[in-house]
């Protein structure tokens, strides 16, 4: 193939297509495949007409052809299509078009597309993230002499040079050859294209002519929800690949925020329901959520998308149902355990989050000062340096996240058990039983407080469940009231106890019916997950069912702009810890171009004080909602400090902004009623996981603030904050659709998590 010549209808179909900005979706890995000569173009596109042969294609749309405009690519001279992956052949690929768009209706530029001044040429760095960027070369006025006498100047673009490597634009002469071939058969072409519109033969120069006005483009709408049934044609072939696995085994799926992964999830569970009830087979299914917030949101959302209404039949009556539960509830109903609201600490929630923390530093204090001399001789060297030096607020931070992720979340309580349990990577610096002793005692201080006030945690609930679920009785009710497949939409949020509990919920023993979602990114802190792979060490139970695991990469949510932010937020974390994933390296955003008008750079401001810095927030909040069409409802202001997020609430109340506050993880309750009062939303970043916004706004992320640093500098307090603020940072930033705003005050600068995003050029500052 010598060329490829798209006209500017053709080009604006595929601009706008969904299904055209992946390579996930069978239509962009097609378009690719056959743009690099691998196979024939067969796409059926609305109105697209290809027109190939040995020369080259067309890809063209009826109309007067002088009126066209055309981008012309000559494939001996670039290689734009065999010197990527796949994937980053049909990004750069669709960052061409949408330059060729904008520069046809006199559209505004972006950075990385430049215009080399006192020349005709143009430059595209399609590809984000590179010490040596990826270039593509096109010359604007083509044959202009030639073209001009014709009167179709300014009508054409040519590519006629990719490649990593920098050369003098201005000078450089590009090669015609091709081009000129395009321009001898444009007429002929767009004859023949007309001939087949009416049904006539086309003469046979052309070895295929592939014209349809069959399907709709399915996937340019972006529905807030859509039944079963119209989703299913929308989604990517991983996404379809889970969706139809079979039930019986295993299967992960796993994917970066805004990959439709709790949408998938939902999906395979309707459709393994449909299937029971059209095969008149029995199927009772479980669906588990990590809080209420987000079960209450996954109910609505089941409204629509599920017609059979499957979660509104009852268990016990029915052959086929959904029961939509979280782990509480889960224990509450099956084991008819209750714990009333005022006795239930739920780490989810902003009151009991902050109780936590109480009870913890004072238990610190009281072991600091009752236990701690007896145990200093048998400590390690690093653990009696480190608990000296670092004050008692920090390192309630670290215990805690020791409490819940190990002694609790692994352990169950049990000393022995801990004591085998690997340390984290980056927690506690815990080298010997001794230390482990101390952390045991703080655990145990805790658990006294707890107990005073008559109250238990999240954890005591699984604790006592384990042991009600691990008896004969349980053992024989479970055949009557166990699931035959189970779902869980954010395992990251689990800890390894809580996950051990769900295979004792299965109808059968010796199956693991469990599909499951994960994004080990999206949890605060080390969760200690690194040495464990087999989905049995994960959920326990006594299947060596082997697991199927698919990956997600295309980004939904997220415009490429906010994909590309969020993804420097990973590598800078990956950089820093050993277990530390980047899941968005691989991944791309869908976003179509009618999605891009929305979105907005990603920018990084900074104000003189905290008092401007809150102010800005709510102004920056008031433009962002005008510049990007938003309701108010769909404008978030979110920081990951609490003195910020005090008084970011202060200022809402003294000058009357209409603002509702989130108040646990993933609050939708909260998020819905700010959209009925047209109030925009405000929350701290640890509740703003499993919602979407179109903007969003974060306020405070500047040094010393984020990550947190107390008065104590100690490496491990430090490498602990910074883990947790990679974590908060990206599922903050990942929660926008067009627009990403970063806040800071002047004198402490931005913070060190910015780096690598500045570094790249990804986020840019503006003047006040
Ligand atoms: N195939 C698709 N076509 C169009 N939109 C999609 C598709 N898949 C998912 N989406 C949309 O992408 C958005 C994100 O989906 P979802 O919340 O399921 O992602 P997620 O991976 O669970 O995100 P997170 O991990 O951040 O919670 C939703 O608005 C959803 O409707």
């Amino acid at each position: 193939m010598k060329y490829i010549c798209i006209d500017d209808g053709a080009l604006a179909e595929f601009i706008s297509g969904r299904s055209y900005q992946s390579i996930d979706f069978e239509e962009g890995d097609k378009l690719i495949q056959a743009l690099s000569g691998n196979i024939q173009f067969l796409l059926k596109l609305k109105n697209v007409v290809f027109l190939q042969d040995k020369e080259g294609v067309f890809i063209t749309t009826l109309g007067a052809w002088k009126k066209k405009k055309y981008l012309v690519i000559d494939c001996e001279k670039s290689a734009l299509f065999t010197q990527l992956r796949s994937a980053e052949s049909l990004q750069s690929f669709q960052k061409l078009m949408r330059f060729c768009a904008k520069y046809w209706s006199g559209g505004l530029l972006n950075k990385s597309e430049k215009i080399v001044s006192g020349s005709t040429k143009a430059v595209i760095f399609p590809l984000p993230y590179s010490t040596s960027p990826y270039r593509i070369v096109i010359e604007r006025e083509p044959m202009n002499e030639r073209l001009k006498k014709r009167d179709m100047s300014g009508q054409f673009l040519l590519v006629y040079k990719t490649g990593w490597e920098g050369a003098n634009s201005a000078t450089e002469i590009a090669d015609e050859t091709n081009f000129k071939r395009v321009i001898d058969r444009l007429a002929d072409v767009y004859l023949q294209v007309s001939k087949a519109a009416e049904g006539a033969p086309v003469t046979n120069r052309f070895d295929q002519v592939n014209s349809t006005a069959l399907n709709g483009d399915l996937g340019s709408k972006r529905p807030v929800h859509t039944p079963y049934d119209d989703w299913l044609p929308q989604l990517t072939r991983q996404q379809q690949i889970f969706v139809r696995a079979p039930m019986g085994t295993p299967h992960r799926l796993h994917g970066p925020a805004g990959t439709g992964k709790t949408l998938s999830l939902l999906l395979r569970t309707i459709r393994i329901l449909r299937s029971a009830e059209e095969n008149t087979l029995n199927c009772n299914a479980l669906l588990i959520t990590h809080s209420e917030a987000t079960r209450q949101s996954i109910k609505d959302a089941l409204q629509v998308i599920d017609p059979d209404d499957f979660q509104s039949r009852d268990k016990n009556l029915e052959r086929v149902s959904l029961s939509v539960e979280t782990l509480a509830s889960l224990c509450a109903n099956t084991l008819r355990q209750s714990i009333s609201e005022t006795e239930f600490v739920d780490r989810d929630a902003q009151d009991s989050k902050l109780l936590q923390q109480m009870y913890i530093e004072e238990a610190v204090r009281r072991v600091k000062s009752e236990d701690l001399a007896s145990f200093i001789p048998h400590l390690s060297e690093g653990f009696r340096k480190f608990i000296n030096e670092v004050d008692d607020e920090d390192l309630a931070h670290l215990f805690q996240h020791e409490i819940s992720v190990l002694i609790k979340g692994r352990a169950g309580d049990s000393f022995d058990t801990y004591k085998n349990c690997p340390p984290l990577k980056y927690g506690l610096p815990i080298e010997n039983d001794a230390d482990k002793g101390i952390s045991f005692r703080v655990f145990k201080r805790y658990q006294e407080q707890l107990e005073a006030a008559s109250q238990f945690d999240t954890d005591d609930v699984v604790i006592s469940a384990v042991g009600q679920l691990d008896t004969p009785i349980w053992r024989r009710r479970r055949s009557r009231e166990g699931y035959d497949f189970i779902a869980i939409d954010e395992t990251h949020l689990f800890n390894i106890n809580e996950l051990h509990v769900f295979h004792h919920f299965t109808r059968n023993v010796d199956s693991l019916p469990i599909s499951f979602t994960v994004d080990q990114a999206q949890s605060v802190g080390d969760r200690g997950w690194n040495d464990i792979d087999s989905v049995s060490e994960l959920f326990g139970g006594e299947t060596s069912a082997s697991e199927i695991s698919t990956p997600v990469s295309t980004v939904f949510r997220s415009s490429p702009q906010i994909r590309d932010f969020c993804q420097s937020v990973l590598a800078s974390g990956a950089t820093l810890f050993t277990n530390f994933d980047d899941t968005l390296s691989l991944s791309t955003s869908a976003f179509t171009n009618e999605d891009e008008r929305r979105s907005q750079p990603v920018k990084y401001l900074d104000f003189a004080d905290d008092n401007a810095l809150v102010e800005g927030a709510f102004n920056r909040a008031d433009k962002l909602q005008s510049l990007t069409q938003s309701n108010r409802s769909q404008v978030l202001i979110t920081t990951m400090n609490d003195e910020v997020l005090r008084k970011l609430k202060e200022h809402s109340i003294s000058n009357n902004k209409p603002t509702s506050y989130l108040e646990r993880r993933g609050d939708f309750t909260k998020q819905r009623q700010a959209e009925k009062s047209g109030h925009m939303v405000l929350g701290h970043a640890d509740f703003v996981g499993g919602l979407e916004f179109d903007v969003v706004i974060i306020v405070g992320v500047d040094k010393g603030r984020v990550p947190q640093e107390g008065e104590t500098a100690n490496s491990n307090s430090r490498s602990f904050s910074s883990y947790a603020a990679h974590n908060r940072l990206y599922v903050a930033a990942s929660r926008a659709r067009f627009a990403l705003e970063i806040l800071g005050v002047q004198s402490r600068g931005p913070s060190e998590l910015l780096a690598v995003a500045e570094r790249n050029g990804l986020i840019s500052g503006v003047e006040q």
